[in-house]
């Protein structure tokens, strides 16, 4: 499976913790992320990643474009609902280019809870 993890900054903290929670599902899977996510992730669960851009320099296109390609298989992106982002079209592309392909997209950490066990058949 291939996964895509991406975290505003708010929401870094809680992204390490999850990943760290399922690491060893995780752990299986080929990780691609953002760039700052990315080095949170490496750097405090070990996992190996695919880092891209950091966000606000194209990441989410990159990983957008990724999606379009089929390449991807889920999506974790731990958005912060009360900041303002300087890309928040980049993050819309990356919202509806999951919708276009189908792939799942997990927002918040219950459902990134959900979207684990029905990918990786575990909770
Ligand atoms: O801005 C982001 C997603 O929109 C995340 O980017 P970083 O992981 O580089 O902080």
């Amino acid at each position: 499976m291939r996964i895509a993890l991406i975290a505003h900054d708010e929401l870094k903290d809680e992204m390490v913790e999850f990943v760290t929670a399922h690491a060893d599902a995780l752990g299986q899977c080929e990780l691609v992320t953002t760039g700052t996510t990315g080095k949170r992730i490496a750097d405090e669960t070990g996992l190996a990643v695919n880092r891209q851009a950091s966000g606000p320099y194209g990441g989410d296109l990159q990983i957008g474009a990724k999606i379009a390609d089929g390449a991807i298989d889920g999506v974790v992106f731990l958005r912060d609902p009360l900041t303002a982002q300087a890309h928040e079209p980049d993050i819309s592309a990356l919202l509806r280019v999951c919708d276009v392909k189908d792939v799942p997209l997990a927002t918040n950490v219950a459902s990134a809870e959900l979207l684990v066990d029905g990918l990786l058949g575990e909770a």
